[in-house]
């Protein structure tokens, strides 16, 4: 005779309450289109890389259409270390001559790119690797960085112009989940070094995406870095807009990228700490958000919900269920 004893019972009501509120999520995300921005600073270790491809699949196995967009940049920077090829960061980007990009493009497309594909494909052999080479899916334009009011040159660095949106919803209807480099051609063919948080922004916005998680090595935006870790939990577009001339490094395209998201369309877009193992699920799935909310004016927050202000319910209300209906009705 085996017995349930009570700390195990206590156990079981959680893992169920757990189930009871992911599933008005999975509700809510069926059928819709996820970008992910999976940061190389987040790709710390191989058990946290194996949770990650589980969450992606997981999302998928729910009928949420995941699309992943990776970066690599600690990964690029080793690569180039090794070759004594120099290369330095200026407003958060990496100033790319044509020696560095051929390395850029060897280590996001061979290298980083295969890993994630084939750490997803181990789960479930659904991932698909491609870069904006592929099916044409980007267009660059040169990207100047702007800083102290200065322009300045980085070589073969790019934004994102134009996306062929075909090339991702293809694999989409055959089930596949894509697993997007941030390098694209110029409209003469020549490859540049695209961020890749802006890739990712760029693509949720053409894909009309519902959501926009990025994962890095940080909880979220802190409001005083480097003095404190008070991690900034919402932030609406017009306050983060007053905070980008005086943001640094890594959050500068971050953030930039999480403004064009919300204004783009997206009601809202996330940036959450990757190391802690299955963000992603406890991000999507969960009340619970964790990390920054970037959310479009007029919008409030409830857990990690958003609703417009402008319905002018209280919050108290909505605390005990009323805001669970409202969201299904809209
Ligand atoms: N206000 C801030 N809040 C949090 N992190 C910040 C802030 N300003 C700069 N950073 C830096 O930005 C980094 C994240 O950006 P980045 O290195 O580009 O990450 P990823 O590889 O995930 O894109 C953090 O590790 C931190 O060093
Ligand atoms: C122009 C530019 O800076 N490109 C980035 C591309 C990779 C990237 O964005 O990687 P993370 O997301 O890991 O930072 C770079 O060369 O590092």
């Amino acid at each position: 005779m085996s017995i349930i004893r009570k700390a195990e019972k206590l156990s079981l009501v959680e893992k169920a309450s757990i189930l009871t509120e992911a599933l008005p999520w999975l509700e809510t995300y069926a059928g819709k289109t996820v970008v992910i921005k999976y940061g190389g600073n987040a790709m710390i270790d191989e058990d946290l890389k194996a949770a990650f491809a589980q969450d992606i699949v997981f999302m998928k196995r729910c009928g949420v259409h995941p699309v992943v967009v990776h970066g690599g940049g600690p990964q690029i920077s080793a690569m180039l270390d090794r070759l004594g090829i120099t290369s330095e960061f200026k407003g958060g980007l990496r100033v790319t001559s044509p020696e560095a990009m051929e390395i850029v493009r060897m280590v996001l497309v061979g290298q980083v790119g295969r890993d994630l594909v084939g750490l997803i494909n181990r789960q479930s052999a659904l991932a698909v690797g491609m870069s904006g080479e592929d099916g044409g899916l980007f267009t660059a334009t040169k990207k100047l960085a702007r800083i102290d009011g200065e322009e300045v040159d980085l070589g073969l660095v790019g934004e994102v112009s134009m996306v062929r949106t075909e090339a991702i919803n293809g694999l989409i209807s055959a089930g596949r989940i894509p697993v997007v480099a941030s390098i694209a051609p110029d409209r003469h063919g020549v490859v540049h070094n695209v961020n890749a948080d802006t890739a990712a922004a760029a693509l949720a916005v053409a894909l009309q995406a519902d959501r926009m998680v990025m994962l890095t090595d940080v909880e979220g935006l802190y409001a005083d870095w480097p003095n404190s870790t008070d991690v900034i939990k919402e932030l609406p577009a017009s306050e983060l807009r007053t905070m980008l001339p005086e943001l640094q490094s890594g959050m500068v395209p971050k953030m930039e990228a999480c403004l064009k998201a919300v204004e783009g369309g997206l009601t809202r877009a996330t940036v959450t700490d990757g190391r802690v193992p299955h963000a992603l699920l406890l991000e999507v799935f969960t009340n619970a958000g964790i990390g920054t909310m970037v959310t479009q004016d007029g919008l409030v927050r409830l857990g990690s919900r958003v609703f417009p202000a402008a319905a002018g319910i209280p919050p108290e209300e909505l605390a005990n269920g009323e805001y669970a209906a409202e969201e299904k009705k809209s």
